[in-house]
């Protein structure tokens, strides 16, 4: 028997499609009844007032943070042979945790060693939004930015450091707020060459 208190109906999920890269079905209506069938399983009544467009507003809140928004990278010829290292640091990071399905909340710092062509600064912090909007681990969250940035670019060299806070850490379970985590994903010379690796590490090391 179905528990759904407030059915959504089909023109409330028209109102609203996210533009989805990785999910290969996005089905709001559903996303909506389901949200309305946990919301009633925790006790809450879906009648009140306050409460009838909760499952709407809880769907469409995961399936924006889980939808990221897919965009053209904009490289530039390395005329000037530039071949030190580029990097953008505390792009803010906030993704989902494919365990809990919460939070976690933090920055990365993307950076390459240019070969033939160099890329549009703001890509780099587009492409870690990109890669943030889905639910998955932090390590490969780290991994993706790198690979996307080393597939597409082919530089000399890569490196991405992630550092957040999981909300399924500190606000329940081990209940550890403030615990930070650090990953990191490095190719090429940025991983070979130590100059360049030890440089790379220090810039991205966090200030307490
Ligand atoms: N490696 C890794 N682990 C994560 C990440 N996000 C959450 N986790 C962990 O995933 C694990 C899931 O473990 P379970 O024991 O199945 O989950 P749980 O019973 O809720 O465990 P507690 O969180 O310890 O209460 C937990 O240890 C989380 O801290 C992540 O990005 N990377
Ligand atoms: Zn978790």
């Amino acid at each position: 028997m179905s528990a759904v208190t407030a059915a959504p109906d089909a023109d409330t999920a028209s109102r609203w499609r996210p533009r989805v890269t990785h999910l290969q079905r996005v089905d709001p209506l559903a996303a909506e009844r389901a949200a309305a069938d946990l919301l009633t399983a925790l006790g809450m009544d879906l009648t009140d007032d306050n409460l009838v467009e909760t499952p709407r507003r809880m769907a469409h809140a995961l399936i924006e943070m889980t939808s990221g928004a897919d965009f053209e990278l904009t490289t530039f010829p390395n005329d000037d042979d530039y071949d030190e290292l580029v990097l953008v640091r505390d792009i803010r990071v906030q993704s989902l945790c494919e365990h809990h399905m919460l939070p976690f909340v933090g920055v990365a710092h993307v950076g390459y060693i240019p070969g033939e062509r160099i890329v549009g600064l703001s890509k780099l912090a587009r492409m870690v939004e990109l890669h943030a909007r889905r639910p998955q681990t932090q390590e490969r969250l780290t991994k993706r930015i790198a690979d996307h940035l080393r597939t597409e670019l082919d530089p000399r060299g890569v490196g991405v450091v992630v550092e957040a806070e999981h909300t399924c850490m500190g606000l329940r379970g081990a209940r550890t707020p403030g615990a930070r985590t650090s990953t990191s994903a490095l190719f090429g010379h940025l991983r070979d060459d130590s100059r360049t690796r030890a440089e790379f590490l220090a810039l991205t090391r966090s200030t307490p």
